[in-house]
């Protein structure tokens, strides 16, 4: 991994997002360091999933700031954003987003060829193994267990090493047993690459298992503006 990825930070400040004109989302400043894990809650429509894309620079906010390291991705360029998200950002959909006429194996190919990494296939290979998938490489998602989809989505978002691994819903879809699975799993990758890890999540065995938590509700601008929240690098 390599030192840019290990002293990966990210910041927010005063950020908010509009969604035509009815919906107006106000989040707390966030700072967090390299290797920090943060569960992030609240009641349903509160921006949680929003939020996520806000950091992932997958939308732009309506104002305020998302920082990587130096990058400013509210201002920074299409193209840049892109490169940002490609290298940096792991992100597993609640609903995982596998191409379905790929197998488990092209799927994580694809997101490394994306991401511009050398060996794709092999590297590929072995994120699966990694996740006891290889005896399910040429599967595609609809002959494989919903579990097993998770397996493949976390393998794609983490097989290229980045330093932020975003994460939404994991255990939504998921029995008790399988639920602690996908939470090792997370932890387990997330420690391994070194990488920053939020979590949005109903599931309370979740949100108590990692350290920091941000807590979403309907607070109002000034509130959400003045609170800051600093989340200190795992021991
Ligand atoms: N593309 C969109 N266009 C218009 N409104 C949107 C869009 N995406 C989200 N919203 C609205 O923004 C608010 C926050 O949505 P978001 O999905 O971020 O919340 P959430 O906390 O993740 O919700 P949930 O827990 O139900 O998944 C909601 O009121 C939602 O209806």
């Amino acid at each position: 991994m390599s030192a840019a990825l290990r002293t990966h930070t990210l910041r927010t400040e005063h950020l908010s997002m509009q969604y035509g004109k009815e919906v107006t989302l106000h989040y707390p400043d966030l700072s967090l360091k390299a290797g920090a894990a943060l569960a992030i809650t609240g009641p349903s429509g509160t921006g949680k999933t929003t939020l996520l894309h806000l950091l992932a620079g997958l939308l732009r906010p309506a104002s305020g700031a998302v920082w990587s390291g130096d990058l400013n991705l509210s201002v920074a360029s299409e193209m840049a954003r892109e490169a940002f998200r490609r290298r940096n950002v792991g992100y597993v959909f609640q609903d995982f987003h596998l191409m379905p006429g790929l197998s488990a194996l092209e799927n994580v190919e694809l997101g490394l060829r994306v991401a511009g990494a050398d060996q794709p296939r092999m590297r590929a290979r072995e994120a699966l193994e990694k996740l006891d998938l290889g005896h399910r490489l040429h599967n595609r998602p609809d002959q494989l267990s919903t579990g097993e989809r998770q397996r493949v989505a976390v393998a794609r978002a983490v097989a290229h090493g980045p330093g932020l691994l975003l994460v939404d819903e994991p255990t939504a879809h998921l029995d008790r047993g399988r639920a602690g699975a996908a939470l090792d799993l997370l932890l387990g990758a997330a420690a391994e690459l070194g990488a920053t890890l939020l979590v949005v999540t109903h599931d309370p065995l979740v949100a108590d298992a990692l350290p920091e938590r941000l807590e979403l509700g309907r607070l109002e601008p000034q509130a959400a503006a003045s609170k800051f929240t600093e989340i200190p690098v795992l021991a």
